[in-house]
């Protein structure tokens, strides 16, 4: 095995799954995994293994770093010497928890999930997710920086209790805390207390106030006790020097980073992270592998508050480690001595080496010199740190202009996170506060963001009455929802519908009704009667959920919210419009794109119970080998959810003179959710899309990529099977005068 120095590795295979656990120096993971495993010398240094449910801990490497107890491991797995068994095909395996070295006295706990997680499934992308967790061991105390979610949590304490001696774990450092967390922090204290010993929780105020009330019923007090981060604390381990800095968004409100000077690592809980499990712990492969799962994130996280997320992002000024060399003060041999310094860590930290300690040194000022982020879910980010950090400040500053453009104030209260979904749907995404098991594909914004809207989110549980005068006074539209409690809407519901309706500018303000309900429904049915009793503006017919909303529902949602973003774009056009100088005759280039044609077609496509189609004229073959097409969908389309990477769908090609009545159907208005093809005869396709019965031919086909162009996402997708229906038609072809209308 590739053993070098205090380097390990071990190549266990169980259960027809097959686990590699290569650190003590970070090159080790790499070189194993990319000389393949039949280049493992039998009996070279193979060392311990621990098995236990899937925990998986290299004992050696924590014995080299002290990290580990002196208990007896399971022998029965233990692998010294013998060869080992030929190589598989790397097996995807449900979920294991594993543990590596990320630096000096650090090590990091991983939960890691192939697929996705109960917990996460709102996440389209379906890269699995981990859960990550970081020991740093001081000369005086050990802290532990994050706990996993109830996923994980039996296995992260028994892997915790496998690697390190519980009673030595001092801290607990909370940058992030949620319900979804507590049961992994119970187990986590009953062992603790088990052992007689206990620990000091760090964490925000908000976290502090939550983790109160959630531990409130259990006799755990006497083993934790509290310690509220203020901005600018710090917390001495002996050689590593924790620093907080408190970064809440609306989110994340108990959002609280770390940063440890010593080994230069940024402890960055939520953000910089990403739902994705390789079998890498770094970000090797960079942005070309991990980008659209960091920028899917950051969509679906950061995206709807930029305000505050840019706050936050001020807070952590963070160079990379290996940035560009200061030369102020130097001279001669220091600034020559300064240049190898940065090109030797720029190299060592492409191939994801470690950097030692001398090349730590070198402050920035204020600046957070960071030799790695160390997130709470997906890959630590190491050697894209500056394209990462950088392209989360162009993300936010999109949004933020975005948003000075036009927004819509989301208003709402939830009691049991359903009308959360529905009020999230219609901003920007399908997701889940943590409780609600939704299953539909998701990517890039969705709802009122999806038609590049604004979106000023508004729960009016936490927000005060003057926040929300202020937003209705700066929107464009608002969207309000309530559940149905007792036959009424919360009181913070009903005084927030008190004060939209005493404001004559939300008068003229596009809007929309919302809410979950479990029988009677009476909130929402108060609410839409009171806006349309004071003649408000209500732009899509009102959304009532029962219980927790279905694919269909949250589909409903987010077509609804793009219709009314829709809306008030176009309102604003016209405005504009009416104040600009008329031209008739569209501009040469418009002309000269207009001579581009494509054949008229029909894309269909299905997700669980949420169906869509449209007319599609931007369609061209791209491959051969294996036959290819491009398919180009306006950001805004409402199919456009449904043709995610990996998504199937059908095109069908229209046919010359048969094409009007199809043409026809789906250029009329829709409303959110209504079927498109009502009416058409089709057939069902293998895939799940529909067959026009008056194609001339039909390819289903799998979306491979996209690319992100302009106002449009151009699709790539290979055709997985078709047909020739009618042979003696030509192709209808959709002849334009100009290039700024399909
Ligand atoms: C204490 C309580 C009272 C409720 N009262 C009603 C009611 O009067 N009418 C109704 O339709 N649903 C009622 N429900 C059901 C809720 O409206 C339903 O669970 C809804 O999904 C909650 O939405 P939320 O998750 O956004 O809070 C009640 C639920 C609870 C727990």
């Amino acid at each position: 095995a590739a053993t070098s120095g205090t380097s390990s590795a071990v190549v266990s295979r169980s259960g027809g799954s097959v686990i590699l656990n290569a650190v003590g120096i970070l090159s080790s993971q790499h070189k194993l995994r990319s000389s393949s495993w039949t280049g493992l010398r039998p009996g070279a240094g193979v060392s311990q293994l621990s098995k236990t449910d899937g925990i998986h801990v290299c004992r050696e490497v924590l014995e080299t770093h002290g990290l580990v107890r002196a208990a007896a491991v399971d022998q029965s797995s233990v692998t010294t010497g013998a060869p080992p068994p030929p190589p598989a095909a790397p097996i995807k395996q449900e979920s294991d928890v594993r543990i590596s070295q990320v630096a000096k006295d650090t090590m990091t706990i991983r939960g890691r999930c192939m697929d996705r997680l109960k917990y996460e499934v709102e996440y389209g992308l379906k890269r699995g997710t981990t859960n990550n967790s970081y020991v740093i061991k001081g000369t005086n105390s050990t802290a532990l920086i994050d706990i996993m979610d109830q996923s994980f949590a039996e296995a992260f304490t028994k892997t915790l209790e496998t690697a390190f001696d519980l009673s030595s774990i001092k801290y607990l450092v909370l940058g992030h805390f949620s319900p979804k967390r507590v049961e992994s922090l119970k187990i986590l204290l009953q062992a603790l207390e088990k052992k007689g010993t206990s620990i000091e929780i760090y964490c925000s105020n908000p976290a502090a106030q939550l983790l109160t009330k959630l531990l409130a019923s259990d006799t755990l007090e006497k083993v934790y006790k509290l310690k509220t981060v203020r901005a600018g604390d710090v917390l001495d381990l002996g050689g590593h020097e924790l620093q907080f800095i408190l970064t809440p968004t609306p989110r994340w409100p108990d959002g609280m980073c770390s940063y440890d000077p010593s080994t230069q690592l940024l402890f960055s809980q939520k953000l910089f992270s990403a739902h994705v499990c390789e079998e890498n712990d770094y970000d090797i492969g960079g942005v070309d592998v991990y980008g659209e799962d960091w920028r899917f994130y950051f969509e679906c996280m950061l995206a709807s508050s930029p305000k505050q997320t840019k706050a936050a992002l001020e807070k952590l000024d963070i160079v990379a480690q290996y940035s560009k060399p200061s030369y102020k003060d130097r001279k001669g041999v220091d600034v020559v001595k300064e240049d190898m310094k940065f090109i030797f860590s720029t190299v060592l930290s492409a191939f994801n080496l470690p950097i030692s300690k001398g090349m730590l040194a070198g402050s920035l000022g204020d600046k957070l010199v960071t030799a790695a982020i160390c997130p709470l879910h997906g890959p630590i980010v190491r050697s894209s740190l500056t394209e990462l950090v950088r392209e989360y400040g162009v993300w936010t500053y999109e949004k933020l202009k975005q948003s000075e453009e036009a927004t819509v104030a989301v208003i709402y209260a939830s009691a049991y996170g359903n009308t959360t979904a529905l009020a999230q749907a219609i901003s920007y995404m399908t997701a889940a506060l943590g409780f609600a098991i939704l299953s539909r594909d998701i990517d890039e914004s969705r709802g009122i963001s999806k038609a590049g809207v604004g979106v000023d989110t508004l729960n009016v549980e936490i927000c005060s009455t003057e926040e929300l005068v202020a937003s209705l006074q700066r929107c464009s539209g608002f969207v309000i929802g309530s559940p149905t409690l007792g036959g009424h809407m919360p009181t913070p519901i009903q005084n927030a519908l008190g004060v939209i309706l005493c404001d004559e500018y939300a008068k003229k303000l596009p809007c929309g009704v919302f809410g979950s309900f479990g029988w009677s429904g009476e909130a929402v049915d108060m609410i839409e009667q009171r806006l349309k009793d004071c003649d408000f503006n209500l732009a899509f017919p009102t959304i009532r959920c029962k219980f927790k909303p279905t694919e269909a529902t949250l589909q409903v949602c987010e077509e609804s919210g793009t219709d009314l973003a829709q809306a008030i774009r176009k309102l604003k056009l016209k405005k504009r419009s009416e104040a600009a100088p008329k031209f008739t005759v569209a501009s040469n280039v418009e002309q000269a794109v207009g001579r581009v044609v494509g054949s008229l077609c029909v894309l269909t496509a299905r997700s669980g119970d949420a169906e869509s189609a449209m007319l599609a004229s931007w369609v061209s073959q791209a491959s051969f080998v294996p036959p290819g097409l491009t398919i180009a969908v306006a950001k805004d389309r409402a199919v456009e959810g449904l043709v995610l990477v990996g998504a199937r769908f059908v095109v069908n090609v229209l046919g010359q003179n048969k094409s009007n009545a199809v043409a026809k159907q789906l250029l009329k208005p829709f409303l959110p959710g209504e079927n498109r093809m009502e009416g058409l005869e089709t057939t069902v396709a293998s895939n799940g899309g529909l067959i026009l019965k008056d194609a001339i031919s039909w390819m289903e086909c799998t979306v491979q990529s996209r690319m992100e162009t302009g106002d449009h996402w151009v699709l790539y997708a290979v055709v997985d099977s078709g047909k020739l229906e009618d042979d003696t038609t030509l192709t209808a072809v959709h002849y334009r005068k100009t290039g700024a209308r399909y």
